[in-house]
């Protein structure tokens, strides 16, 4: 495996859980949305959005993303909306892609415990912040559940929850969320040899 990119909505986990995978595995980590403020010279995505538009935002991760897809020995954390665009998933798809699906009540509430300024997609300037990014995050998802769900695997946290006889997805720390992310992605690599043997 060059590159495992790691898909999920805003506040899913990317950063986290993918920097956790780069040190076990000895890759290196990039995140997507980083490169992207970097390449363009605005120090944040809002900002981007604002002084340019989304357009171009998307027009520039696509760019990131097919400049990262030569490259080897990397995980990258992907920008929450990076699946909708087909082309992007023509760079992806040369490397291992795994989705965090994190339940998205669990998702507003971590967002709205760091308020949604760096986000926005979700930003508004009144009203309950968990209730408001609890309502994007749903239209968002419904339009992109489809594009996520191409993901090679798929790491659920209530799956994780369950097995671990939890009903609360938030008492899940990062690391077993990374070791999950790891098995699935050796049962994905194995079966794909599998079928080619
Ligand atoms: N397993 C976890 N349990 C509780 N909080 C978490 C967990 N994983 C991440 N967080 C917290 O949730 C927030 C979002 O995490 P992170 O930045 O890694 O997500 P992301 O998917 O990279 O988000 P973004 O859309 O900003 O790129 C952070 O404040 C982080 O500390
Ligand atoms: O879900 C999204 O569309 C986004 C997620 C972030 O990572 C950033 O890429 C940006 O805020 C858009
Ligand atoms: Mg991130």
């Amino acid at each position: 495996m060059h590159i495992l990119y790691i898909l999920g909505m805003m506040g899913s986990g990317k950063t986290t859980v993918g920097k956790i995978i780069a040190e076990v595995l000895g890759y290196s980590f990039f995140d997507s949305d980083k490169l992207v403020e970097q390449s363009v010279g605005i120090p944040s995505v809002a900002e981007i959005f604002q002084v340019h538009s989304e357009a171009f935002f998307r027009d520039n991760e696509s760019e990131v993303l097919r400049d990262l897809s030569s490259m080897h020995r990397l995980i990258v954390a992907t920008g929450g909306g990076a699946v909708i665009r087909p082309i992007n998933w023509s760079y992806m798809r040369k490397g291992l892609t795994i989705w965090l699906d994190v339940p998205l009540d669990a998702l507003a509430r971590r967002i709205a415990a760091v308020g949604t300024a760096s986000r926005p997609l979700l930003h508004q300037e009144s009203g309950d912040p968990y209730a408001k990014a609890y309502a994007k995050l749903t239209a968002l998802f419904e339009q992109r559940m489809d594009s996520y769900a191409n993901a090679d695997a798929r790491v659920s946290l209530e799956n994780i929850a369950l097995k671990q006889g939890h009903n609360d997805v938030n008492v899940l720390t990062p690391s077993a969320i990374a070791i999950e992310a790891l098995l699935k992605m050796e049962s994905f690599l194995t079966e794909k040899a599998m079928v080619r043997n």
